[in-house]
């Protein structure tokens, strides 16, 4: 028996409550679920030591689709991009890219296209330029000439709208600038021909940490990266309500390892479901239980 026992809000039942709602986004809904997923995970379990932190998680991604994840803290979140991600596999269950199942970690089983993985700090490397860090997935993984890979590092850049900085050193950025170079570093593949205009980012709470109208910046650059590519994906996992508002199309709420409803950011605040309820009301009495 999991622990969510709430009731999901799925399409058809969102289509007969809410048809307005319904009427605005079932043309992009229909458009990118007649496609195959790009990412599926089905039944994925994860423990760390006697600790279960995923309990049976299915999750399809579709091209083009924003995806917030929210829930409580140590509730799985990160757990869940590091899947996707490659970076660990699950104990059970299954995870699909692009109609192939991954049985073995990135370092082994390359993904089929680009999933970059974007940290809460822009960790970028202080001894190499920004072009240089920009660029480095280009310089480790493929043959393309410095010439190409130039290009490509001016083309990210240009699209995190900081032109003409690739020769600056990491110390002589702002913060905010920082974070921009790191989001040029996460979609320069994502340029690349090959990889077909398919591409998933993985958001780890991209505004925590900073004031709102630096989160709004931020949140805004996260959606115009998507629209310059419209089918490629994202996935944000955070905690400020507002991005989760401005960014997502499609909310998850974890709880325990388990999905306790999804729906349209819209849904959120028509939703009966009692997990929703409590977490968006930062009430302590519910079902959602955490250490105080
Ligand atoms: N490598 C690891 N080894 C042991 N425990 C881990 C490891 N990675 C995660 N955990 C534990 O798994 C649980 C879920 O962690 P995770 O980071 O996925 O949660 P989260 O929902 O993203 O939390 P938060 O919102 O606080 O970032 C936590 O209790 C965490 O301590």
């Amino acid at each position: 028996m999991g622990w969510c026992t709430g009731e999901s809000a799925r399409w058809p039942r969102i289509a007969a409550t809410f048809p307005k709602i319904w009427a605005i986004f079932a043309p992009t809904l229909m458009s990118s679920r007649d496609a195959e997923p790009l990412v599926e995970l089905r039944n994925v379990r994860k423990a760390f030591g006697k600790q279960m932190v995923l309990d049976g998680v299915d999750l399809s991604i579709y091209p083009g689709e924003a995806i917030g994840i929210l829930g409580p803290s140590g509730t799985g979140k990160s757990t869940i991009l590091r899947i996707i991600s490659g970076l660990i596999l699950p104990d059970s269950g299954e995870v699909w890219v692009a109609g192939q199942q991954r049985t073995a970690p990135i370092t082994e089983q390359p993904n089929p296209f680009p999933i970059n993985l974007v940290f809460q700090q822009a960790a970028l490397f202080d001894s190499l330029t920004v072009g240089e860090n920009v660029g480095f997935y280009l310089y480790q993984h493929t043959r393309l000439s410095p010439a190409e890979i130039e290009h490509y590092v001016a083309c990210s850049l240009d699209s995190v709208g900081l032109p003409n900085i690739a020769h600056l050193m990491p110390s002589e950025l702002s913060g905010g600038m920082r974070k921009r170079v790191s989001f040029a570093r996460a979609i320069i593949s994502t340029l690349l021909e090959e990889s077909g205009g398919r591409s998933l980012i993985l958001y780890d709470e991209p505004t925590a940490g900073l004031d709102p109208i630096a989160s709004t910046v931020v949140e805004d650059l996260m959606r115009s990266l998507k629209q310059q590519q419209p089918q490629a994906s994202y996935v944000v996992v955070t905690h400020q309500e507002s991005t989760t508002r401005r960014t997502a199309d499609r909310l998850i709420l974890l709880y325990r390892g388990q999905v306790c409803w999804q729906g349209t950011a819209a849904a959120l605040d028509e939703t009966d479901n009692i997990y929703v309820r409590q977490f968006l009301s930062g009430r302590i009495d519910g079902p959602i239980q955490v250490a105080t």
